[in-house]
């Protein structure tokens, strides 16, 4: 069981933190974010007036427009009047803006759905009800949030009725679907039937009713649950603190505390408050007790608690800080997500099942390793600390979002289905960035599993952690055919303390011990004899990872080669260059191209790592190598500009005119190439300053491949840009080589190295592909 990770924090300490958190900068947690151009008068002038008259006329004309010309599609409203805030309570809607500007967060980071917070003054069910009612022309959706029950259900229902998008109180439906999957995935741990298990719900306000009727359409059996209350449990013939919905659980039971109905339970639901549950009515519980103590931010009963007196239970809480996180956060995002797609009408309960069912599936694939790496590296598997997928993961996303999109499809409810579910699949991919989309186009086009022609790449580091996940993930995906080097019997022993039982049979060499060794030795000493290498200077090289993988591909005997997990960059470069050297007998020398991905765009930044003060001519020929890995990776012609601190001659210093120069020597050799400068990194990447004050630059838009001064400028860059700029960076990628070799950071991560592993592999493929056109 996993215990809170900063236990060492006082909770002093993480209150403070927390305040700090949301006081540091910019007040509070959001902003909006303009989508168009505004940074000119014209800009303006179709923004606001005059040119926005043209979308509100065809919207007056055609309502449906208004998905066309606004936000309105992509625009949920969290809204709420603060009187069940969290576990808080009755706080009062100002009080509870941080946790409806938190759940707009939540949107945006896990389904790109843009939200505004609404906190309301308003406490009446009429109120509520004509206030959002009148709400219905800005917003695609209604997220209700911590309304306390019984008003929570009048409010949603009336909504539901007079509204036609969808309303969803998540406090109920969100908990109901993350409960109802955790439920079914720990009823078939435990081995039970669901229709016998007996349930306790502690609460009957907004989470726990739904909850409890979410869990009789999964199979749970009325006469099966007991609830209980501030008042205690909820019975047949209690009149105290009742309503109509609390009525619907009043059993025949003799029953009065919560204690009581705790007895033999097999599980417990609370969505109540702290502190409810005591270790003693756990003991009392059923062999292999479910609980779920949802109540946040302090559950019903901690795990640690409930660790000291059972052994055999299965726990979970709302909190992101222990195992089994059972929080609506893994639902509304990827739910609406959905709803939104197919402008449906309403979220009804075939689309709620969708979504928990889809969860609980989800739970029982294999765990990614970006996933894993986002939790502290812990080993998830489906399991009793593993029910139900972590928020983090991508694929609920992809996996929730269509599963109500169908839903509602299926039920007539969406106003525009989906007619292609796999270009939906892509599309939601590209919503969490684009480096996903990227690397899978990369693997797209490489030869595709279980053919025989694999791209064979060499990992000389055979014995190190990242390197051995990475050809894991690698195996298991079948594009590429790894091969290690290293002494196998060290490397074995590594893959049993990794758990990477799939590498056991993978080719494993150890340079002295194979059959090319001494090949390797003569082809090496005979190219390196006048250059001060002995004979027997060259078997002591030979015997070197890097020496030996060079020339395995300089042979053929493999067709890339990736290495820099554990070794610094000179230490990789130099036998590489000394066993191949570059691709053109002139002048062109080796560069390092990193690629970097935004968001909403990718840019080449070229040399970062090799050539510490490039003449014009290597500018140029840098430029001509980036440009082709532009075009080989994003299948499209790149824009290229040579950045300066001058913008076109408006300084005559030799580092600035060097850029020009090389401007004009790089076109030289490709007329057809698009470049200019020199130029201010400014200029380079943002179109409308390049039009507004150099119309006359050849760039048509924000340039794709940046080509810098100095290695000492693109270094600073590339890293500034990584960590500051929110840029994911795969590279660098070392051209123009004859052959697929790359090095990889020390720093770079498991996924980083499939990445570049997929990048060399596909490189690899474009070299043979050249050597074959060549020798036609
Ligand atoms: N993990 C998750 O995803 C979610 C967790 N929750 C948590 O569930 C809890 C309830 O939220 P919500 O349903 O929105 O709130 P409501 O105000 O609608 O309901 C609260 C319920 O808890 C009961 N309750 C309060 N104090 C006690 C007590 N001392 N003993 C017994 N019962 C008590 C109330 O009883 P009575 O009816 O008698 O007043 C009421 O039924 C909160 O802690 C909230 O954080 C909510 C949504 C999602
Ligand atoms: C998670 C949530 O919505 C709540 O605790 O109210
Ligand atoms: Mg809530």
């Amino acid at each position: 069981m996993t215990t809170p990770t900063n236990e060492t924090t006082s909770a002093e300490e993480k209150y403070r933190l927390a305040l700090d958190y949301h006081a540091h900068g910019r007040a509070g947690k959001v902003e909006i974010t303009p989508t168009k151009p505004t940074m000119t008068a014209r800009d303006l002038s179709l923004a606001y007036s005059p040119g926005v008259a043209a979308p509100c006329l065809e919207i007056a004309k055609n309502p449906d427009d208004v998905y066309k010309y606004t936000a309105k599609g992509n625009l949920v409203a969290v809204l709420s009047n603060g009187t069940a805030v969290l576990g808080l309570g009755d706080i009062g809607p100002l009080a509870g803006k941080p946790v409806m500007e938190g759940k707009g967060v939540l949107f945006k980071r896990f389904a790109d759905i843009d939200v505004f917070d609404i906190e309301i003054n308003n406490r009446s069910v009429e109120e509520i009800v004509r206030t959002v009612k009148s709400l219905e022309p800005t917003f695609g959706g209604i997220n209700l949030e911590d309304i306390k029950a019984p008003e929570c259900f009048e409010v949603e229902t009336q909504l539901q009725e007079i509204m036609d998008i969808p309303i969803f109180h998540d406090d109920q439906h969100g908990t109901a679907i993350i409960g109802g999957a955790a439920f079914l995935n720990a009823c078939e741990i435990t081995n039970r039937d669901i229709s016998k298990v007996k349930v306790v719900v502690s609460g009957a306000g907004a989470a726990a009713i739904a909850t409890a009727n979410f869990l009789l359409e999964l199979g749970v059996k009325r006469e099966n649950v007991l609830m209980a209350d501030s008042k205690g449990v909820i019975y047949k013939g209690r009149t105290e603190g009742m309503n109509k919905y609390k009525d619907a659980f009043a059993n025949e039971t003799k029953c009065r505390t919560l204690a009581d109905a705790m007895v033999n339970a097999d599980a417990f639901i609370g969505c109540s408050a702290k502190g409810l549950v005591s270790k003693d009515m756990v003991k009392a519980m059923a062999k292999d007790p479910i609980i779920f103590a949802m109540a946040n931010p302090d559950p019903e009963i901690t795990p640690e608690e409930v660790a000291q007196v059972r052994s055999d239970a299965i726990m979970a809480t709302g909190r992101s800080d222990y195992a089994n996180q059972v929080n609506n956060v893994l639902c509304f995002p990827f739910l609406f997500r959905g709803a939104l797609d197919v402008r449906a009408r309403k979220i009804n309960e075939e689309m709620k099942k969708a979504a928990a069912m889809a969860l609980a599936k989800l739970a029982k694939e294999e765990v990614p390793e970006d996933v894993k790496r986002a939790y502290g590296n812990e080993n998830f598997s489906f399991g009793r600390n593993y029910l139900i997928p972590k928020p983090f993961d991508k694929r609920v996303l992809t996996w929730v979002a269509p599963a109500v999109a169908k839903a509602a499809m299926d039920s007539g409810v969406a106003r525009m289905p989906i007619e292609d579910f796999n270009a939906y699949a892509k599309s939601l991919q590209e919503r969490l960035g684009q480096v996903g989309s990227i690397m899978r186009n990369i693997r797209s086009r490489l030869p595709g599993a279980g053919k025989a022609e694999k791209p064979r790449i060499v990992f000389p580091e055979g014995t190190n952690a990242r390197i051995l996940k990475a050809v894991s993930i690698l195996r298991d995906e079948g594009l590429i055919q790894p091969i290690l080097l290293g002494n196998k019997k060290i490397i074995h022993r590594k893959m049993d303390e990794l758990g990477v039982s799939n590498l056991k049979d993978l080719e494993i060499i150890y340079p002295e011990d194979n059959a090319n060794y001494e090949t390797f030795v003569k082809d090496y000493f005979t190219q390196r004899q006048r250059k001060g290498v002995s004979y027997s200077f060259a078997k002591d090289t030979m015997k070197r990872g890097n020496y030996f993988g060079s020339m395995m591909v300089k042979t053929g005997n493999a067709d890339g080669m990736i290495t820099g997990a554990t070794q610094n960059y000179p230490e990789c470069i130099r036998p590489i260059m000394k066993v191949i050297g570059t691709n053109s007998p002139g002048r062109a020398k080796v560069a390092g191209i990193m690629m970097l991905v935004f968001k909403q765009r990718v840019v080449f930044l070229a040399d970062c790592t090799v050539q510490m003060n490039p003449d014009a001519h290597d500018l140029a020929d840098i430029a001509l190598s980036a440009a082709q890995m532009y075009r080989n990776v994003m299948q499209a012609e790149p824009r290229v500009a040579f950045l300066s601190y001058s913008n076109f001659g408006s300084n005559r210093d030799p580092q600035a005119a060097k850029m020009a120069e090389a401007v004009k020597i790089a076109k030289a050799k490709d007329p057809t190439l698009i470049a200019d400068g020199e130029m201010q990194a400014d200029v380079a990447v943002n179109a409308d300053i390049m039009k507004n004050l150099f119309e006359f630059c050849s760039l048509d838009k924000a340039a794709d491949v940046l080509i810098f001064p100095d290695l000492g400028s693109a270094n600073i860059s590339y890293k500034l840009l990584a960590q500051l700029g929110g840029a994911t960076s795969i590279g660098p990628i070392l051209l123009p080589l004859k052959y697929a070799i790359n090095i990889v950071q020390r720093t770079s991560t498991v996924d980083e190295i499939v990445n570049m592993s997929h990048l060399t592999a596909l490189i690899s493929q474009e070299i043979k592909a050249h050597r074959a056109l060549k020798h036609s």
